[in-house]
């Protein structure tokens, strides 16, 4: 007779010193069919883990334990090959660091008290469910490791109520970034509503965010409903929030921790719902005090901070965004362009992009309208270059060098699984070599803080 399929039984730690909390745990997740193993200290735990370290799916640890704290735990963990994801159980003095600590890597943390069912989501949401702990899901922001991680911490704030702050040079992706995180949050159904902050006019500014009475001010000849308030229950994300004048600063400030707000020329607040995602270009930290932007907002909303990386500093996302601006061109239009020459792929790859994302799709699009031939070629990216050559189609040999060495070193490096000596083998030089080229080129920077 077949074997009956077996649910699968998820195997769960549980690092918790409070017999009840514990207790009530340990039934419930049982109920739902998972195994669980319960450490009642830090030290059963760290002693305990290890070898149980490949069984585990999820590592559920509260942050406060009598003889030590869970971050430390976390930390004796995190080495061993194979570590469980954690999620951590936090009292609300805690969120800071278990923001630091989802930062270094745990997956998820919940604030007590909390509903179990929201609980055993995060848990489903946060366990791996391969036992190689591979994410099975494709990215979406790009290829580059720099923008995946970005990308897995977008994922792991998505469950989250707190205001997150997207930093990133203009034209990098923010915005993007923002609309993955409404898109995938519980929040998805509900409105994404975007203010840029630079853009409306400050005198304009209060009224647009947060609505007006009928004759609030001269011209107001009715009500008006704010960005915040057609924000509902989904996302209020405010771009350029560097450029908010002072003014706005405070009443944002209240808005998030009163959540609610009072629209101008009225009396009654209004309850706010929306998760606050702000972006900007500037670095707000070191603008506090005297120079515009008060540092308890910046503090509030940049609880849960994610940098998207400059374009020149994840290069593998160069040519996929390329073949993916092209293919939306091509799409549009009934062009016969087949691609990018090589030599036009070899200088966008060595090109800075001082405009990031923004840069490269205009570049494309303007390549794909007005190039003749059925390959683009670096004069149609770049006319500005080859006007100033006198020479369309070609590019200084030192750079078409330096592009092809390090694509050849990239993937020797990514053959073997980022080994030197191996992966100079295959380029027929010594190591010393390829580690000076890989220096002159930025890629040992790279490796080193990838191993
Ligand atoms: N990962 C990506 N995949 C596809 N398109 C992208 C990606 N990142 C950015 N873009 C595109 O690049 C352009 C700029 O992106 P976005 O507006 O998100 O940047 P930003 O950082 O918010 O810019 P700004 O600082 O000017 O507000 C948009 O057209 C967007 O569609």
């Amino acid at each position: 007779m077949p074997k009956p399929m077996l649910p699968d039984r998820a195997r769960i730690g549980l690092v918790e010193d409070d017999p009840v909390m514990g207790g009530s745990i340990v039934q419930r997740l049982e109920l739902e069919g998972w195994k669980v193993i319960w450490w009642q200290s830090g030290r059963e735990a760290i002693a305990g883990i290890p070898p149980a370290a490949h069984a585990l799916d999820l590592v559920i640890c509260d942050i406060r334990l009598p003889d030590m704290s869970g971050e430390t735990v976390f930390n004796e963990l995190a080495r061993q090959p194979n570590s469980p994801p954690f999620l951590f159980v936090t009292g609300f003095g805690e969120v800071d660091q278990a923001v630091r600590l989802m930062r270094s890597g745990a997956v998820d943390f919940m604030t007590k008290p909390f509903e179990m069912d929201d609980f055993l989501k995060r848990i489903e949401s946060g366990r791996r469910t391969t036992s190689s702990g591979v994410r099975l899901k494709g990215y979406y922001l790009g290829e580059s490791p720099a923008i995946q991680h970005a990308e897995d911490l977008i994922h792991r704030y998505a469950n989250h109520d707190l205001p997150v702050l997207i930093t990133g040079e203009t034209g990098s992706g923010k915005e993007v970034a923002a609309r993955l995180l409404h898109q995938i949050s519980p929040r998805a159904t509900e409105p994404f509503m975007a203010v840029n902050c630079a853009a409306i006019p400050a005198e304009l500014l209060e009224s647009e965010i947060f609505g007006h009475e009928k004759g609030a001010f001269t011209g107001a000849q009715q009500r008006h409903l704010g960005y915040a308030e057609r924000a509902g229950k989904g996302t209020l994300f405010l771009d350029e929030i560097g450029d908010m004048p002072l003014s706005l600063q405070a009443k944002l400030l209240r808005l998030i921790e009163d959540g609610s707000l009072v629209r101008v020329g009225g009396e009654t607040p209004i309850p706010f719902r929306a998760r606050v995602v702000s972006a900007t270009h500037r670095d707000l930290a070191i603008r506090g005090g005297t120079s515009g932007f008060r540092e308890d907002l910046y503090f509030r909303l940049a609880v849960l901070p994610v940098e998207i990386p400059p374009l020149r500093h994840r290069r593998e996302d160069i040519t996929w965004l390329l073949d993916r601006f092209l293919a939306n061109a091509v799409s549009r239009s009934d062009t016969r362009i087949r691609g990018f020459s090589a030599l036009a792929e070899e200088a966008a790859l060595t090109y800075a992009w001082p405009g990031n994302v923004r840069e490269l799709r205009n570049r494309v699009d303007r390549a794909a309208a007005l190039s003749t031939s059925e390959w683009i070629m670096p004069g149609d990216l770049f006319p500005e270059h080859a006007s100033n050559a006198g020479s369309a189609g070609f590019l200084p040999l030192a750079d078409v060098r330096d592009a092809a060495e390090r694509r050849q070193i990239e993937r020797a490096l990514e053959e073997t699984g980022g080994q030197i000596a191996k992966a100079a083998g295959l380029l027929a030089v010594s190591r010393t070599t390829l580690w000076e080229k890989m220096t002159r080129l930025g890629l040992a920077e790279r490796a080193r803080s990838e191993s």
